[in-house]
């Protein structure tokens, strides 16, 4: 026992008492006649406390038995028995990956690619030696999973999201690196903008590992945990404000989000008042070289992107209308349960339906409207969303004849009502006095005005980032008419001679802007198979950013051009604690490239050319490649000069979607229609009410009652290269026009290069079309997936109905009913654990573009390393046949969802009374503090979980 013990235990029981040391029970065991002391008891006396004996007035603190018998436990063991010695090396490892077998990477990668993950594992940027102590797992995403780690050096937590171990995720990945920098150092530098902050990234055991500062909840659990009834109007209003000034940047940045959605806002309660962030910009792209056409969450999905039609920033404006009124209602505003019930329910709520000029040239108009023409010149709606139209929409008779497959339908949410009605119908609080329902009425009718110039069908129309956040409902200005926006200078469209190569580690470069422009160079050498490759570096000086890593190499060697974008300038990336902060970009001749940051970061200097970086200063629009392998049959060669941005993305032929990858397919499988089953009463006669402009001011009385570490190092040197995009995944290859020489195909990895001859305005021609998966592989149908998560999902729910629960809270029957919700985190995946290994072969030197080790990146990307061992096994990842049948279900969310417990039985947990703390949010929500709910959550169904609702272009 150490001293501090004995001479505590050695105090006299009757003096603990008196000291208020020892319960009042064993003070009575002890001291049963007792009575206060008299020097703590006393009567006061004036200047007694000056004079006092600090002797007598001390306290002793004695450490609480659980604590000993816990966090101290080793120290316990010691004063036990002294010869005792703890080693941590034996301890059992706590995996925080799912599943934990090491079957990949040497055994440090699991079936699926992940890295295994355990609490104190330490992933550590070998160029700093910063290391990253993995603490917990915070989510699971399509590109690998985000664990919370623990820096020394800053004495901080972050985010660090360790990338799946394949070359298609590495090489999206690096997108979201770049474009993120971009973001954070180009244009927001003093992180006013909402966007979450890079600080880091690096490659461990071939896994690229980014660090990002250490956010909380998505507005998504934070609905969730808020039981499915809407935020208070006052939060969606600070929320909406503060998600435009992030869009008002991108757009100013000219970059589209493209996966905008409550999952992909978090909360940053690390300020006060609460703010949120955006996360995940690994789908974004460059407004003027937009090349996918299949991207989007669905809910969340813009009319322009469902019909194939161009898409600019205004996509990102769809989304944050459903968003907002998502965060208002507790669910999805469109939750189509297919792309035919998105629109449906689009053109049910809205009262309208895209205008003609998109129909007459949107790729997949066919698939959903007829053409009547003038012959019925007929109203598509009340109010201002009437208008004529030369098309209609096809009915669910007319699309299951035309498609020969029914529409898969979803249950209805709103019983039929209009925008106006679903707003203005939706429950209040129960305790709002007569003047407080008046004033919510007032701020509801600007909501549905703000929602109007949102969820517009005309992109055209839709109110900018900057519009949007003069409303009245964001500015909280009387709102007294329907607002009418100033005209903005519209962005003139950048004429677009995209030609995109379609190696898989060079066409992502082009969205970030980041491939160098490099003429007279092969990107790529030819591999010879499109599903194994090997290949081998001879690395020179090879400092620079991760850039251009994979898509040119000037000559020489890949270090030159590593990650530089531009000409001859190699750019530098390093943290400097003397500068601002986070990244800085320096050419060579070390002069900034990146403006400076005032927010001091947490990083320390790290030695020049530590092999970070991307070229914000350079960036350029380009055009995101594909992976053609993926996605283009063998022998297409074609080649679009897009004039018209989304316009040109790969297209299908017999369904005129470009909706790209079988891998996107099959993803979108997984995440699809995750409602079924789900029971939805809607017991509400809908009242319909006319738009707008005829509600405008009028009040609604509706009050309706409604520990072991591992080895640092052990990376292979084995190289995955890639031919695949695990976002972008469009079936198109658009070679951006800068470089013919660099239109190296690799047809045995690609199966065909396909350029499309595009002119603005123009559509691709079908025959020059890439097919969408659906009508080349035969075992892909929408309606599969469906089935097949149905069944998974029934799986899923038994299973995880075990260990989730949410409590039930009363449920007013009015407008809507109560509703069951299916579990839905996943971890199952089986179709990766019977991934196809197979044969390699070689890359040529200098060929890149799949993870090195981490020694590689930062280590002056190898010096003239050759080594045969580059040899690794491509999976077939790109097989469109073995694509098209892998499961779905692969996404799910490990991190946040456990924090919810959920009772199908039980969707409703019992209403709260206690009010949103506007300083913490999250911690009012989490506490059972509504959020000014409203009442009871109105709608008879749950919507799907946060990971299970994005059914586009993933790799599962
Ligand atoms: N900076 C962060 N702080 C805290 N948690 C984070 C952070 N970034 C991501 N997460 C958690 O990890 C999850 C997955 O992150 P992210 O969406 O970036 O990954 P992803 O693989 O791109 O996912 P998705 O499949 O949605 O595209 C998020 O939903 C969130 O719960």
């Amino acid at each position: 026992m150490d001293e501090a013990s004995s001479s505590s235990m050695a105090v006299d029981s009757s003096e603990l008492a008196a000291e208020g040391t020892l319960s009042s029970s064993a003070a009575a065991v002890v001291v049963p006649s007792w009575r206060p002391s008299q020097g703590v008891f006393g009567p006061y006396l004036p200047g007694q406390q000056a004079n006092a004996n600090p002797q007598s007035l001390r306290v002793v603190v004695r450490r609480p038995l659980v604590a000993r018998l816990t966090k101290d436990i080793v120290e316990t063991y010691r004063i036990c028995n002294p010869k005792f010695s703890y080693s941590e090396e034996l301890n059992p490892k706590r995996f925080l990956t799912s599943p934990s077998a090491g079957v990949l990477n040497d055994g440090h990668d699991n079936a699926n690619s992940d890295l295994i993950l355990s609490v104190n594992l330490e992933l550590v940027n070998l160029d700093t030696t910063r290391r990253y102590v993995v603490k917990d797992m915070l989510g699971h995403g399509t590109f690998g999973q985000v664990a919370k780690c623990w820096v020394e050096e800053s004495n901080s937590f972050l985010a660090v999201k360790v990338i799946k171990n394949q070359p298609a995720y590495y090489q999206q990945a690096l997108v979201e690196v770049s474009i993120l920098t971009t973001l954070n150092k180009k244009y927001d530098p003093d992180d006013k903008h909402h966007i979450v902050r890079i600080y880091d990234y690096f490659v461990y055991r071939r896994h690229l590992c980014i660090a990002f500062e250490l956010l909380d909840t998505n507005l998504y659990e934070l609905i969730k945990l808020n039981h499915f009834r809407g935020l208070s109007l006052s939060i969606v209003q600070l929320f909406s404000k503060q998600i435009l000034r992030g869009l008002a940047l991108m757009k100013d940045a000219g970059i589209i989000h493209c996966d905008l959605k409550p999952e992909n806002i978090l909360l940053c309660t690390s300020v006060k008042p609460a703010e949120i962030k955006i996360i995940d910009f690994g789908s974004a792209c460059m407004e003027d070289r937009t090349v996918y056409s299949y991207i989007q969450s669905r809910y969340y999905r813009s009319p322009e992107v469902l019909l194939g039609y161009q898409y600019t920033t205004a996509i990102d404006m769809w989304s944050f209308g459903c968003i907002v009124a998502e965060l208002f209602l507790g669910l999805p505003l469109f939750p189509g349960a297919s792309e035919f019930d998105l629109l449906r329910r689009m053109i049910k709520i809205l009262g309208g339906q895209p205008p003609d000029y998109m129909l007459k040239d949107a790729k997949n108009t066919s698939k959903f409207f007829k053409f009547v023409g003038s012959i019925n010149q007929e109203e598509c709606g009340p109010g201002p969303m009437s208008r004529s139209s030369v098309y209609q929409s096809l009915t669910e008779e007319e699309y299951e004849s035309r498609e020969s497959k029914k529409p898969v339908i979803g249950k209805e949410y709103f019983n039929h009502m209009n925008l106006e009605a679903i707003v203005r119908k939706y429950p209040y609080k129960k305790i709002l006095r007569e003047d407080e329902i008046i004033k919510e009425n007032q701020i509801r009718l600007a909501l549905i005005d703000f929602l109007r110039g949102l969820v517009e069908f005309d992109p055209a129309k839709r109110w900018s980032p900057v519009q949007a956040s003069k409303h009245p409902f964001v500015t909280g200005e009387p709102f007294t008419c329907p607002y009418r926006p100033a005209p903005e200078t519209p962005r003139l469209p950048v004429s677009q001679n995209v030609k995109v190569d379609h190696h898989p580690s060079g066409g992502h470069w082009f969205a970030a802007g980041l491939s160098p422009n490099i003429s007279g160079r092969n990107r790529v050498a030819v591999p010879s198979s499109p599903h194994y490759q090997v290949m081998q570096y001879a690395h020179v000086g090879s400092y620079g950013s991760l850039g251009s890593h994979g898509s040119y190499h000037d000559g020489a060697a890949l270090g030159s051009s590593y990650g530089s974008y531009g000409d001859n300038s190699n750019l530098h990336a390093f943290y400097s604690p003397a500068g601002p902060s986070g990244m800085h970009l320096y050419a060579q001749n070390g002069v900034s490239i990146l403006g400076s940051s005032p927010d001091t970061r947490r990083f320390k200097q790290l030695p020049h050319g530590n092999g970070l970086g991307v070229s914000p200063g350079n960036f350029v629009p380009m055009s995101l490649g594909t992976s053609p392998s993926q996605f283009t049959p063998p022998s297409m060669y074609s080649q679009i000069s897009a004039g018209s941005p989304g316009n040109y993305g790969p297209s299908s032929p017999s369904r005129g979607s470009c909706h790209g990858s079988p891998l996107g397919k099959m993803a979108a499988g997984s995440q699809y229609n995750r409602r079924k089953g789900w029971v939805y009463p809607g017991s509400y006669q809908s009242q319909e009410i006319s738009s707008s402009s005829h509600w405008q001011g009028q009040v609604a009385d509706g009050n309706n009652s409604s520990q072991a570490n591992s080895p640092v190092f052990g990376g292979s040197l084995m190289h995955i290269h890639s031919n695949s995009n695990p976002r972008q995944q469009g079936s198109n290859s658009v070679n951006v026009g800068f470089s013919n020489a660099h239109n190296i195909t690799s047809p045995s990895m690609l199966g065909g290069h396909a350029q499309f001859q595009k002119t603005q305005g123009d559509k691709p021609d079908a025959s020059n079309s890439l097919p969408d998966p659906g009508d080349w592989d035969p075992n892909y149908s929408e309606e599969l997936f469906l089935q097949e998560d149905s069944s998974e999902m029934s799986n899923l729910s038994s299973e995880l109905s075990k260990g989730m629960h949410l409590g039930q809270a009363g449920v007013s029957q009015e407008p809507f009913a109560g509703v069951r919700r299916p579990n839905q985190i996943s971890n199952l995946n089986p179709s990766m654990s019977q991934r196809p290994t197979g044969q390699t072969q070689a890359f040529l030197p200098g060929e890149v573009g799949s993870p090195p080790s981490g020694h590689e990146l930062h280590g002056g990307y190898m010096h003239n390393m050759v080594n045969p061992s580059y040899l690794m096994p491509h999976f077939a990842q790109s097989s469109p046949s073995r694509l098209g049948q892998q499961p779905p279900l692969h996404r799910f969310n490990q991190g946040r969802a456990t924090a919810v417990h959920y009772n199908e039985n039980h969707a409703m947990a019992q209403s709260s009374h206690s009010t949103y703390n506007a300083d913490n949010p999250l911690s009012a929500a989490r506490n059972g503090a509504s959020w000014g709910r409203r009442g009871s959550n109105p709608l008879p169904n749950i919507p799907p979980t946060s990971r299970t609702r994005k059914d586009y272009k993933r790799i599962a």
